[in-house]
């Protein structure tokens, strides 16, 4: 392991945490439990009455939701903006009227509140009939944390059916945010994404479609083939950053993916990677007295930015973090640490700089610092994407032009993402006995 020991001890963590609570967080976690006190202290303290967390969401959002109209009114009175925009463009009044709040609609327009986008977040997706599709003749294709997933025919097509338990899915806050994320990816067209389809309509379960990958995630191409050839690695990495730096560069917000794990990466039959299941990571999570809590229960915990398990405010640099972790396994075969807990992994990447070894010679000595960039422990340090990519293509570069020396190449034919090597292969001098024997053997 290659580590570099952090100043901070096992009790600088718990103190970490205990501020962590008493920050600006503090306003939102008791706007959204209806404690009124603990809103006017917070605001006495000099917190700012729109200040708002990574999802752009403030404590009238939050308010606004759960329905605590005092606190809507008391915001209010001390200058909260009554038309915040989150993330996903929806102002207060929008979360209010998607709860049926109806007094607190009433008050925040009252107060020149609107809602732009008229959000109705019960339907924004693209809805298919459910009797369009036969989940009756579904084949199962595997199980997440949210349910399983189905290959199924619509419309002469095989495409991926994505079921979300109803445990989860009953829950009418979770199934709104559902429905928000699901409605922000149904508007997104790249090549290394996963293309959302649709929800189906009537059906009794929460049931959203996808195109199908029909080779399985990264995680199994892993687990079957181990370590990639360095060339492969980085054409794999490429694929995964051009997704990620499309969702970054979402307009007018950022799409911060927040659980970029091998297995949301997904290979279709022409052997292209696609991001997948941005977005949905927290939703279905636990809440806890910080708010969202990410549990990594499959594993997350591996390629979780240390920002993110200390519970501290985060930004787009989390999925490059995570990014470097997956490419370090895809030069490496697999997890690094396998003996570790994830969730150790995680603590001692956040509390110790632990990070993993690049000791081996498997790393191009670009590749080396390349991902030290990316899991810099100061997140404004990491690259962007779009530096990512030139960064890769020049690693791309090196690579062929490498195994073309090392090989006798007299040509190159480049087809779509297959390069085809034309080798020079010397003649073998043959003896004329040889040559003798050799056709009275084909006699
Ligand atoms: N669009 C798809 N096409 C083909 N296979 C898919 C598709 N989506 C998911 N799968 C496969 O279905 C299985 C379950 O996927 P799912 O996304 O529910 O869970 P996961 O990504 O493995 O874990 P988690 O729920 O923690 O993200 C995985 O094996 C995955 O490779």
């Amino acid at each position: 392991m290659e580590e570099c020991k952090s100043p901070e001890s096992p009790s600088k963590k718990i103190q970490q945490q205990v501020m962590d609570l008493k920050g600006p967080y503090q306003l939102l976690y008791c706007s959204s439990k209806g404690d009124t006190d603990g809103v006017i202290r917070e605001i006495e303290k000099g917190v700012s009455p729109n200040f708002a967390d990574y999802d752009k969401r403030t404590a009238l959002h939050l308010a606004s939701c759960e329905g605590w109209i005092e606190i809507v009114d008391l915001l209010l009175e001390r200058g909260a903006d009554v038309d915040y925009q989150d993330r996903w463009g929806r102002t207060p009044l929008s979360d209010a009227r998607s709860f049926g709040h109806e007094d607190i609609c009433k008050l925040l327009e009252a107060r020149g509140g609107t809602d732009p986008a008229g959000f109705d977040s019960q339907n924004p997706c693209c809805e298919i009939d459910h009797t369009e599709v036969d989940m009756d003749d579904a084949t199962l294709i595997g199980e997440g944390a949210y349910g399983e997933v189905y290959l199924v025919k619509w419309r002469g097509t095989e495409i991926a059916a994505k079921t979300i338990r109803s445990s989860i899915a009953s829950n009418q806050r979770v199934k709104i945010n559902f429905m928000k994320e699901l409605a922000l990816w149904q508007g997104l067209r790249h090549p290394n994404i996963v293309q959302f389809l649709g929800v189906l309509k009537n059906s009794d379960r929460l049931i959203f479609l996808t195109e199908y990958l029909c080779n399985g995630s990264l995680y199994d191409i892993l687990k079957k083939k181990g370590r990639l050839d360095p060339l492969t690695a980085v054409n794999y990495a490429l694929d995964i950053a051009r997704g990620m730096n499309y969702l970054h560069q979402h307009k007018p917000h950022a799409i911060i993916h927040r659980d970029l794990t091998p297995r949301n990466v997904l290979q279709d039959e022409a052997g292209r990677l696609k991001v997948t299941d941005f977005g949905l990571s927290k939703i279905a999570l636990q809440k806890d007295s910080y708010g969202y809590k990410m549990t990594g229960g499959t594993g997350s915990f591996r390629y979780m930015a240390p920002e993110v398990y200390r519970r501290e405010a985060y930004g787009q640099s989390v999925d490059v973090f995570s990014f470097a972790i997956i490419v370090h396994e895809m030069f490496q075969g697999g997890p690094s640490n396998r003996a570790e807990s994830p969730e150790e992994v995680a603590d001692r990447r956040a509390y110790e700089d632990s990070r993993p070894s690049l000791s081996s010679f498997v790393y191009p000595d670009e590749v080396k610092m390349f991902l030290r960039q990316c899991w810099h422990k100061n997140p404004e340090n990491r690259p962007s994407f779009e530096d990512i990519i030139s960064q890769l293509e020049s690693v791309q570069d090196n690579l062929q032009k490498r195994i073309l020396q090392q090989q006798s190449v007299v040509a190159v034919l480049s087809c779509d993402r297959i390069l085809i090597y034309i080798v020079f292969i010397p003649p073998v001098v043959v003896a004329e006995h040889d040559i003798n024997m050799f056709s009275s053997t084909i006699e």
